[in-house]
């Protein structure tokens, strides 16, 4: 029987209502929904072990235990195989859970008698399934070595709302990592893993109105490199893409952490310089464009060297960002007149 059971029921509720929180880490959640599981069924260690592959599990892997310090993961987590316990794998795949009051004497957990229970002294088991899509994921798994023990379904109830909130709070981790990867598609160009043209625009406007509010002088510049056709008619396309990588790679070990660039698409780079005058910018461009210049890229189809054009610009914050990035383009196009490879202001 569960003692202080609207006590146990009320901490349970406030942990399960941290299921949303991403905040923290999953581990974290795990740790303290694992150790109101061994307090509350007075067990010596609660763990959740998760199959490798839904499709064809072969593997459970132990990701949680309240034996560990902390947040802190063995570097290597414990596994059981399949092959090794063939029963205790078809009891969980039953979604039943496995209340083994004996748990030697059991058939579901007595394969772990020599490996396990006998050399830690454990005595009952009591293992609750946890869910994906219907399907068992996984078990969390109490045991205790205090005697033989009858569970208590109250005990068994329990045990399984601790392993459906390890379902929730999975669940919950697989969405908010979709999420991430969406905003990232949405956000990240996929070839140089710089923002994209829509990061840009969306950026540029916040960084608008924190320049005009705080009056700080915001500078922009485009790049573009030179005579990029020649090298995918030259090299090929691949090779045309792995100069796009290591140029922006070249640029953004160049560049201040806070400067923010971003493909606009094909050849063409935007950088965006908070907190900086213009004159500080034309000196960056400078320096980036000698860095460009100097700079070997090594491809499959040998060595290259590339030049880019740039114009710079400080950014009216009275004015909407098109306006600058007109200015800019037209800073481009005027310094590939002028023979490329050269840093142009815009008028
Ligand atoms: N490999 C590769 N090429 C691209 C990509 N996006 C655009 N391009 C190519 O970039 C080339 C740009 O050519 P142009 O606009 O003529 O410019 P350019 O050859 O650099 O000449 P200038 O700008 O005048 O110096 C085109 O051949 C595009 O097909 C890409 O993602 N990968």
């Amino acid at each position: 029987m569960l003692k202080n059971f609207s006590n146990v029921t009320q901490r349970l509720r406030r942990l399960s209502s941290q299921e949303l929180d991403v905040s923290g880490t999953f581990q974290s959640f795990l740790i303290d929904l694992l150790d109101e599981g061994k307090l509350t069924l007075d067990v010596t260690r609660v763990s959740v072990w998760l199959f490798d592959d839904l499709d064809k599990p072969s593997e459970l892997i132990n990701v949680a235990n309240t034996d560990w310090q902390g947040d802190e993961l063995p570097v290597q987590l414990p596994a059981l195989t399949y092959e090794n316990f063939p029963a205790y794998f078809s009891a969980i795949n039953s979604g039943q859970s496995i209340d083994a009051n004996d748990a030697a004497a059991d058939p579901r957990t007595s394969e772990f008698q020599e490996c396990y229970l006998t050399p830690n002294h454990i005595m009952t088991m009591l293992d609750t399934v946890i869910f994906k899509n219907g399907i068992p994921h996984g078990v969390v798994c109490c045991e205790g070595n205090n005697g033989v023990r009858t569970w208590h379904k109250d005990e068994i109830a329990f045990a399984e709302m601790i392993a459906d909130c390890c379902s929730r709070r999975l669940l919950v981790k697989e969405l908010w990592q979709l999420q991430l990867q969406l905003t990232d598609m949405a956000f990240k160009d996929p070839l140089t893993g710089l923002s994209n043209r829509r990061f840009l625009m969306d950026n540029a406007k916040r960084e608008i109105s924190r320049h005009a509010r705080f009056d700080h002088p915001f500078s922009m510049m485009m790049l573009d490199i030179d005579h990029f056709k020649k090298i995918n008619d030259n090299h090929g396309h691949e090779t045309g893409d792995l100069v796009l990588k290591s140029f922006a790679e070249i640029c953004v070990n160049t560049l201040r952490l806070e400067d923010c660039m971003c493909r606009l698409g094909g050849e063409e780079f935007i950088v965006l310089l908070p907190n900086t005058p213009v004159n500080s910018a034309m000196v960056i461009a400078e320096r980036l464009r000698q860095e460009i210049e100097q700079s070997v890229i090594s491809t499959p189809s040998g060595e290259i060297t590339i030049t880019s054009s740039f114009g710079v610009a400080e950014v009216n914050t009275n004015l909407p960002f098109g306006h600058s990035l007109k200015a800019v383009d037209h800073a481009v196009y005027q310094a590939k007149a002028a023979g490329r490879n050269c840093v142009i202001p815009a008028q």
